[in-house]
């Protein structure tokens, strides 16, 4: 992979400020031009919330920090770097200024992007000395953490200039797109030019509000466009048939009045064809079935991480999931018979969800205590311990933990858990979970927890109130005249 040894910013606006964030993360040292007068401070509050954001994103080990220094003039700052990028504002005129300034400063083969989000580099490379190394390089916002670069290259713009370009990404943790032409506001900003542009006329005649055009995009197609695209996503809603069922069916109606964007391509024979082998070669022999379960496991990973969203208390569509879980919950899962006590309790039905499997193919180790954590819950909700339980500021806190990996669970595997209780008082609660395979009845895992009953305020444990230990005891009571859980009171590295 060919690296970028040292990067200059022209420009640390948002944008400038966020490529200086992903330069730096990947090890790069920067130096700065901006001639704000506070150019530092900005700079420093962005790449400080890169910094909070890449610990989130990675616990792979990142590269020691590049080195950040802002210069006095443009000259300084270009002089030495291979990577030059500008983000000044979106004027030609300044554009140009800056550009023919770099190129009387750089170093002969350093590479020049610009961030336009949509000047043609043909215009913005017109003055330049050495306009082939001139590209477009445009990015989306934040930097830092979204991985897409349009590289578009100019009349002049070697090709030598755009594979460069392009190798040069991967290694800061980006995908660079070769536009094969070069035209206003490229392909992105096309886009959300269009979809803005119509969302403007849907806020004008008071077709909807803001917050209801946000929604229709965040709870819909927004969470299927993260994971694949437009085209892909329209091949599979053309059934069994794909592609071209998909256009026979919905070209029509581009011709009907549903947008205020009423300059309609002809969907002739030729362009349904165009379409419909690209569509092809891009499923790469996948079948329409197995588009949608990889499609269906993305937005499962999402949905779900949305949940965890806004500091745990769910974000969005994430938010919906966890306040429907919740009422779920509360409702018991619909009729239920009452537990039988005499055995240990079936409190969790799932499957391998697919963000629960790691590189091994098999379910990841955290997610085994995620499963056993939910089975306490359950327990508890069984006692009396639910949400309002805990709203009113007490409940039980897990302080010790031993889990056993004794099977595998695969990707969608049905999978359950039971729990026994081993023993408990006013204050103590020990259990033992085990988690079968739903199929067999094979013990995948076991783990065994002690919880104590908690007063959260005052950080301290207490005794559990009569309410709780008058619905807790009969199931221990039931519980303590069954075997003792083989493997119960293990300790790691113990001989069996
Ligand atoms: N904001 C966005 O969402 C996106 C913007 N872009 C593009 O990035 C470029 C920069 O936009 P923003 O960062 O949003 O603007 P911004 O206004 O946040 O930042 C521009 C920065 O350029 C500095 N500046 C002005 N004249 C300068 C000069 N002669 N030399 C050096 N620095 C100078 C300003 O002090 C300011 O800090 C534009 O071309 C824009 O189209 C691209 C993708 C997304
Ligand atoms: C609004 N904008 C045209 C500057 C947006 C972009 O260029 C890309 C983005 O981040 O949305």
């Amino acid at each position: 992979m060919t690296k970028i040894n040292k990067a200059a910013c022209i420009g640390g606006g948002v944008i400038g400020g966020g490529w200086i964030a992903r330069f730096l993360l990947a090890g790069i040292d920067v130096d700065v031009y901006d001639p704000h007068p506070e150019a530092s401070r900005i700079v420093g509050e962005v790449l400080d919330n890169a910094e909070k954001a890449y610990a989130m994103l990675t616990g792979a080990p990142l590269p020691p920090r590049g080195k950040l220094t802002f210069r006095e003039t443009l000259e300084a700052a270009v002089a030495g770097a291979d990577w030059i990028q500008e983000s000044v504002p979106e004027r030609l005129d300044l554009k140009r200024n800056v550009l023919t300034q770099i190129d009387a400063a750089a170093r002969p083969d350093a590479l020049i992007g610009s961030s336009t989000s949509g000047l043609l580099p043909t215009d913005l490379q017109r003055d330049m000395r050495h306009p082939e190394r001139l590209f477009v390089a445009h990015p989306y916002n934040p930097v830092y953490l979204l991985p897409l670069v349009e590289i578009v290259g100019g009349e002049k713009t070697s090709a030598a200039t755009i594979q460069a370009a392009m190798d040069r990404l991967p290694p800061i943790g980006m995908k660079g797109v070769h536009i094969a032409k070069e035209i206003e506001a490229f392909v992105g900003d096309r886009l959300l030019e269009a979809l803005w542009r119509e969302a403007l006329w849907l806020i004008k005649d008071d077709i909807c509000t803001v917050e209801t055009l946000d929604d229709v995009i965040r709870y819909s197609f927004g969470l299927r466009w993260a994971q694949m695209g437009l085209f892909q996503t329209y091949r599979i809603a053309g059934g069994e048939a794909g592609m071209r069922h998909f256009l026979a069916q919905f070209g029509p109606a581009l011709q009907w009045n549903w947008t205020k964007l009423m300059d309609v391509v002809d969907l002739d024979d030729a362009l349904v064809e165009k379409i419909g082998q690209q569509s092809d070669e891009q499923a790469n022999g996948l079948s329409i079935r197995e588009l949608e379960r990889i499609r269906d496991e993305n937005l499962v990973g999402i949905l779900q991480s949305l949940k965890g969203g806004h500091g745990g208390k769910g974000w969005g569509a994430g938010k919906l999931l966890k306040d429907f879980e919740q009422s779920l919950w509360a409702a018991g899962g619909g009729e239920k018979t009452p537990p039988d006590v005499a055995r240990p309790l079936r409190l969790i039905d799932t499957k391998v969800s697919p963000a629960w499997v790691d590189y091994n193919g098999h379910m990841t180790e955290h997610r085994y205590l995620q499963v056993f954590g939910d089975t306490s819950d359950a327990l508890l909700r069984l006692i009396g311990v639910d949400f309002d339980y805990v709203e009113r500021g007490h409940s039980y806190y897990t302080v010790e933990t031993h889990i056993r990996h004794i099977g595998e669970a695969k990707l969608g595997q049905a999978i359950h858990s039971t729990c026994q209780v081993l023993a408990s008082d006013e204050k103590r609660l020990h259990v033992f979970h085990r988690l079968h395979d739903t199929a067999s009845g094979d013990v995948i895992a076991t783990a065994e927890h002690m919880l104590l009953h908690v007063d959260a305020k005052a950080g301290k444990a207490v005794a559990a109130p009569e309410e709780v230990l008058v619905r807790l005891r009969p199931i221990a009571a039931a519980h303590a005249a069954l075997p003792m859980p083989e493997g119960a009171g293990r300790h790691v590295g113990q001989k069996r």
